[in-house]
């Protein structure tokens, strides 16, 4: 399948008077993760902002699956099928689990598109399914982080957008996301915004790097290996 799933392209974006995107373009296919790059600042969050709608671009499209989205509300945007991890997890601490995972869940979603249950979910992670009756704020980071990308699955994506997973956990838990998002990639195209570039050389297909809300390398992570030492200077340090 060769078809573009997301295609971002040359989109500007402003807070107030200030252009923090340049004419950004994404492009991710089915089945593919791609990882968005750059040092703190680069503009990682301002892209997935304008991606669902959170900061709507002043020019350039965003479409999905050839239907443009750039117009539209973070709502519309969550109904056609991105789903978005958010920076710090955001649970609904004072819920349980299992709460965080219906209050999630899709009632109508269009025919042909995969529909996550709690059960899919919990196979994914049965760790939220031992800890099911458990209040979100008493897990750890890493289950948090578990949780937070369940809830997103349960809003049946087409795409999944995840901004620094990774941020404060441990080596160790690191590590389980990375095989998770191995697993997951490839039931869904997942965007990811990382820091960590073990974890993105990890599992991603393909490479957009930011530097000052441009972009400064777009293509395969192979290719992005290849010249890692000519664009080290556009990489914060990991
Ligand atoms: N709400 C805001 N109002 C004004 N400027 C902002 C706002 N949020 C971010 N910026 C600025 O936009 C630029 C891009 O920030 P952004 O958060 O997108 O970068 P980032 O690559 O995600 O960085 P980090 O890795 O630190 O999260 C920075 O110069 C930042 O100061």
């Amino acid at each position: 399948m060769d078809t573009e799933l997301l295609a971002v392209r040359r989109i500007n974006a402003y807070y107030a008077d200030s252009h923090v995107l340049h004419d950004v373009s994404i492009s991710l296919k089915p089945g593919r993760l791609l990882t968005l790059l750059g040092r703190n600042g680069a503009g990682k969050s301002t892209c997935i902002n304008a991606i669902v709608g959170f900061l709507p671009p002043r020019s350039g499209s965003v479409m999905l699956d050839g239907a443009a989205l750039e117009k539209c509300s973070p709502e519309q945007i969550s109904r056609a099928g991105i789903g978005l991890v958010p920076q710090g997890r955001r649970v609904f601490g004072s819920l349980t689990v299992r709460e965080n995972l219906d209050v999630a869940a899709r009632r109508q979603t269009p025919a042909g598109r995969r529909v996550w249950s709690r059960e899919d979910v919990n196979q994914i992670f049965p760790r939220l399914h031992e800890r099911r009756d458990q209040l979100a704020a008493s897990l750890s980071g890493g289950e948090q982080q578990m949780l937070a990308i369940g809830r997103a699955l349960m809003t049946n994506p087409r795409v999944l957008l995840l901004d620094e997973p990774s941020e404060g956990l441990a080596p160790q838990i690191v590590r389980e996301l990375g095989n998770v998002l191995e697993r997951l990639k490839s039931e869904i195209a997942i965007v990811l915004v990382e820091q960590n570039l073990g974890l993105a050389m990890k599992v991603a297909d393909d490479v957009v790097l930011l530097n000052t809300g441009r972009v400064v390398f777009s293509g395969s992570s192979d290719d992005f290996q290849a010249q890692q030492a000519q664009l080290q200077s556009h990489l914060g340090v990991s």
